[in-house]
């Protein structure tokens, strides 16, 4: 596995949902093998790039307890507009920041490694200029990947027109799927109660 310190990628926590399955509870608090499930994912973000962003739209002094100074609200405009929204803001900031691209991942997948979001960093630096997104065992997952900073007209464009899915918008940039060597379980989203129980 490969860091990439250097500021030229970025990550990008996604954690501004509403959590409805969840009961409507902010599901970056709430506990996963013993940690909140924002911190575990943030950790991994950070393992591979640095600085890491926090994209939220509510308890906001507990993640800037996580990343001091560089958590950030959906703009206006795209409050609850879904993880795109996130996504958009995430690229603003990082184009400010003078970096090439985000590496995102959102804060409801605690079990997410280094290795696979390593593997996409690596993915992108061979096609700089396209999205990359995560397949795994045949499944892709768009909300783990780097998108660069080049999408940022279309994807205010996606968003401005009324389009949420993000499944639709990565083939609409031509992302290119990297198969990742991890085991679906990494992936497993943790939306509902029942999804944590036993941990
Ligand atoms: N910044 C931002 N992130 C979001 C938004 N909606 C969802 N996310 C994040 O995107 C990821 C996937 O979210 P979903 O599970 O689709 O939506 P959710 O609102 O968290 O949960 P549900 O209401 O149960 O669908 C999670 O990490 C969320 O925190 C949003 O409007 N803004």
């Amino acid at each position: 596995m490969t860091t990439e310190k250097s500021g030229e990628i970025v990550g990008l926590l996604l954690a501004g949902g509403k959590g409805t399955r969840m009961g409507g509870q902010d599901k970056g608090l709430l506990t996963w093998k013993g940690e909140p499930m924002a911190e575990r994912v943030y950790r991994a973000l950070s393992t591979v790039v640095s600085p890491v962003l926090i994209s939220a739209n509510r308890s906001l002094v507990f993640y800037e307890k996580i990343a001091p100074g560089h958590v950030y609200p959906d703009t206006p405009d795209n409050t609850h507009n879904g993880p795109l929204a996130g996504l958009l803001r995430g690229l603003i900031e990082a184009e400010g920041l003078g970096a090439q691209a985000v590496l995102v991942s959102p804060c409801d997948t605690p079990d997410i490694t280094p290795a696979t979001l390593s593997a996409l960093v690596e993915a992108w630096k061979i096609q700089p200029l396209r999205p990359v997104v995560a397949e795994c065992e045949g499944r892709i997952h768009p909300l783990h990947g780097v998108y660069p900073v080049s999408v940022l007209i279309q994807l205010s464009e996606w968003l401005a027109s009324g389009n949420r899915r993000v499944m639709k918008f990565a083939e609409s940039v031509n992302a290119v799927v990297v198969d990742c060597p991890e085991a679906e379980a990494a992936f497993q989203n943790r939306n509902r109660p029942e999804d944590l129980a036993g941990k």
